[in-house]
């Protein structure tokens, strides 16, 4: 199986670097200010063009209005979109449609049922990123560090190929891979050393263990 990983939130030269050495397949850029991992657009289209012709720049905004994502667009080029809040099916098809990019949609999901509305997305994004529903009071809509429960996904049949996400880390991301067999994973705040700093050596260890669990 290939299996697409994407190291989300990098905003450093030296730790984009260890994503692609490592052999990451995407690369992730957060455009939500509330984040710790938030980046203007200009040091995006830096970081998105060392990481050209290695690996796929994803753009991750949150029910960005058209002036949002045109400037981010404009700037940094991504090859992807990440929509993580709460995009209509018809806001998903507007923002497809405008910039001709491909779409991964993502779902918060504590239970089965949150899997439901994956089927209103199936011709019009072209991925989901299932992301565990964020604690309760919590800032962000991602990049929290919680898991769910990667069983209901072997029950599921799930309309579009998807991004397993949330509280993965380098010590259970091989059982994730395991149960849930995705077509890509997806990590944040599990290769940090403190919320919006990436670890050099968890970003390998993890791409390592991704890697290896792939195979088997
Ligand atoms: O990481 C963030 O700060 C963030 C902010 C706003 C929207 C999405 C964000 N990150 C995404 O959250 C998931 C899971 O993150 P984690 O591994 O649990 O920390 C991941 O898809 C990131 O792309």
């Amino acid at each position: 199986m290939t299996l697409s990983i994407k190291i989300c939130g990098l905003k450093t030269l030296p730790t984009l670097n260890a994503a692609l050495d490592g052999g990451a397949s995407h690369v992730g850029f957060i455009f939500f200010p509330k984040s710790p991992r938030n980046v203007a657009p200009t040091d995006a289209a830096a970081l998105r063009e060392a990481a050209r012709g290695r690996a796929q720049a994803v753009a991750v905004t949150v029910d960005a209005d058209d002036a949002t994502l045109d400037a981010i667009v404009s700037a940094m080029s991504p090859d992807m979109l990440q929509l993580h809040g709460h995009e209509t099916p018809e806001r998903v098809k507007e923002i497809r449609a405008r910039f001709g990019l491909p779409v991964a949609k993502a779902l918060s999901v504590r239970t089965s049922d949150d899997l439901v509305p994956a089927r209103l997305y199936a011709d019009i994004a072209d991925h989901l990123l299932l992301d565990a529903k964020p604690p309760v009071g919590a800032d962000l809509p991602g990049g929290n560090g919680v898991t769910f429960d990667w069983t209901i996904l072997r029950d599921t049949a799930l309309p579009l190929p998807y991004f397993l996400s949330g509280g993965l880390h380098p010590g259970n991301v091989a059982e994730a891979i395991r149960i849930a067999r995705p077509a890509g994973i997806d990590v944040s705040s599990g290769v940090e050393s403190v919320p919006g700093t990436k670890s050099i050596g968890l970003v390998h260890a993890f791409l390592s263990a991704a890697r290896a669990a792939a195979k088997a």
